[in-house]
């Protein structure tokens, strides 16, 4: 902005110089390309990069006319590359190289860093964490387009911090998440657990071979399985997960696929807002090629629901309870695809994700594979598969789950970033409004001042160890390690995604022993998408191990 005045001034002169030929025109280009970078390694000077630069110019000028009491320490951060700041450390995987930096820097604390024009501020400590966590002036999130583009701005994930937002959490915390909501869908989960394992011995019989013998790659039964649970919980729809062909949860897993890649993609033109016209990484029109389909998907979910209800209808899933609000919490069409569309596509992944994880470390652990089987057959026995109600007698499956999400979080940035709506004080820092606010607790989770010998997989720290860790929440009270967030915007679905994972992992691992194709050994790598993935999806064997 501030350049495009200094170039008008310069025009404006320049055009009332009687001289103002070709000779002149070039220097004048020319004089503008030199304030221009000028200006640009003056901002590029500043801890923190271009964006912090800028923002710290132009306060000092402002400062000058206003008396004011906040702190005027800075934070420490890379300054990156001038205009663009530092968008190497958002490669992937970005949880790793912000870590990396911060330690490099000793701004573990705190960390400031520029994305373009934006300033960005990230810990790696669970007190400053909370701090910003917990704090009303970061409820709200930065925009991001592709997340507008694909109406998440409608839905919970990304509304403004505001009464919609408010009513469209209380709703669902209501019909979907709520404690009796959770058990009601006791039966889908164990349905659906039934099915993925008949289809896992099927793909185990007929998957794929090598040299070693068969193996099964299990993150499509994952997803889909996944995928059918929201589905059935969103939409009360039924789908079996070995039926070869079913057009409609192929679907919607397409539509999945596609926003969950744009939407985990980093946008440059969300951070240098003078390349939005270009849509050089055609993200903007990949969601518009997307959101026509999603529109038509669920629309026609919802005209299905609507005639249903004229009829005898019964059960009710969460369309039907959106359809039947009234008043001020009443929905239009177009906010009620959003906010479907949201649960489906929220509620899929992450779960899919951190159960490969799970399942990954079983296998490379065979001795707490086996104690979790001995557990489940004292609950259990052989004789039945495992159900709900023995869940609370199992400690060492929820310990095992709890040393999963500790060494390999599925949002190892939580997923998304949050944004300071004002002027603010963080770990004794100015931070100004507008600036993004991350933490990484893939680091607090890794930290050896946090955690002891923080890179062993060690599930007894949560099991028998000391009695505290045995009672630790993963909720969001301890931000040592908080995977599904903490504060006003913390997860809605983390109870429903707790019991799940945990349910199903344990019904796999009842029926199976899980052990390693000598051809595929487990690969550890990380790819983070929306989530963090296994680079290399899991390739196993299984072994029934529970008398039929
Ligand atoms: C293992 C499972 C899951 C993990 C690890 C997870 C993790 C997260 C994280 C880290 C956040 C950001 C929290 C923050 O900013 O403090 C989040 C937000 C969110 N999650 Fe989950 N999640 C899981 C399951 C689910 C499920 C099953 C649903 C819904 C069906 C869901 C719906 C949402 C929504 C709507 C938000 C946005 C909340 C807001 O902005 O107010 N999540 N999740």
């Amino acid at each position: 902005m501030e350049t495009q005045i200094e170039s008008f001034w310069i025009l404006a002169l320049a055009s009332k110089c009687s001289t103002f030929s070709s000779q002149n025109t070039l220097l004048i280009i020319f004089l503008i390309c030199v304030i221009w970078f000028s200006i640009s390694l003056l901002y590029w000077a500043h801890p923190g990069g271009p964006a912090w630069g800028r923002y710290r110019c132009k306060n000092r000028a402002q400062k000058k006319t206003t008396s004011s009491n906040t702190p005027n320490a800075i934070i420490p951060g890379p300054r990156g590359f001038p205009v663009i700041g530092s968008f190497n450390l958002m490669a992937n995987p970005a949880h790793r190289r912000l870590a990396t930096e911060a330690d490099r820097l000793g701004a573990k604390r705190l960390m400031a860093y520029s994305l373009g024009e934006t300033r960005v501020i990230v810990t790696c400590n669970p007190d400053v964490a909370k701090e910003i966590l917990n704090s009303s002036v970061f409820a709200d999130r930065p925009v991001k387009e592709s997340a507008y583009s694909l109406m998440f701005n409608r839905a919970i994930g990304f509304a403004p911090y505001g009464v919609y937002w408010r009513t469209l959490r209380r709703i669902a915390a209501t019909h979907l998440f709520s404690p009796k909501q959770i058990s009601a869908s006791e039966g889908q989960r164990y349905g659906i657990a039934s099915q993925m394992v008949s289809e896992i011995s099927r793909r185990m019989s007929t998957g794929l071979r090598n040299d070693d013998g068969f193996c099964v790659v299990v993150r499509d039964v994952l997803k889909r399985a996944s995928l059918h649970n929201m589905m059935g919980s969103v939409f009360g729809s039924e789908y079996e997960l070995g039926s070869a062909f079913n057009a409609e949860s192929d679907e919607l897993g397409q539509l999945v696929d596609e926003g969950y890649e744009l939407l985990g993609k980093l946008n440059w033109s969300d951070h240098l807002p003078w390349l939005g016209s270009l849509d050089l990484q055609r993200i903007r029109f990949r969601c518009s090629q997307l959101v026509p389909r999603v529109n038509r998907f669920v629309t026609r979910i919802i005209q299905e629901h609507r005639t249903k209800s004229l009829g005898t209808k019964t059960t009710h899933d969460f369309v039907d309870v959106l359809l039947s609000l009234h008043g001020p919490d009443k929905l239009s069409d177009h906010d009620m695809i959003a906010v479907l569309w949201e649960m489906i596509f929220r509620g899929t992944d992450t779960v899919a994700v951190l159960i490969e994880w799970i399942l990954a470390r079983m296998v490379l652990h065979p001795e707490v594979q086996s104690k979790v089987q001995d557990e489940l057959d004292q609950v259990v026995g052989r004789s039945r598969p495992l159900t709900q109600s023995d869940i609370p007698s199992l400690v060492y499956l929820p310990a095992v789950v709890k040393e999963v999400l500790r060494l390999h979080p599925p949002g190892p940035l939580l997923s998304w970033a949050r944004l300071a709506t004002m002027d603010t004080v963080v770990d004794g820092f100015h931070v100004p409004a507008g600036t993004t606010a991350m933490v990484n607790m893939w680091a607090i989770t890794r930290d050896p001042q946090v955690w002891s010998e923080p890179l062993e997989f060690d599930p007894e720290r949560f099991a028998t160890r000391r009695e505290a860790d045995v009672d630790f929440s993963v909720m969001g009270s301890d931000l040592r390690l908080a995977p599904f967030g903490s504060g006003r915007r913390t997860c809605p679905g983390k109870a429903l995604g707790l019991t799940t994972v945990i349910f199903w992992v344990g019904a796999l691992l009842h029926e199976f022993k899980w052990v390693g194709s000598g051809h595929d050994p487990v690969d550890l790598s990380e790819v983070l998408r929306l989530s963090c993935e296994m680079a290399k999806p899991l390739a196993v064997k299984v072994c029934p191990r529970r008398i039929a």
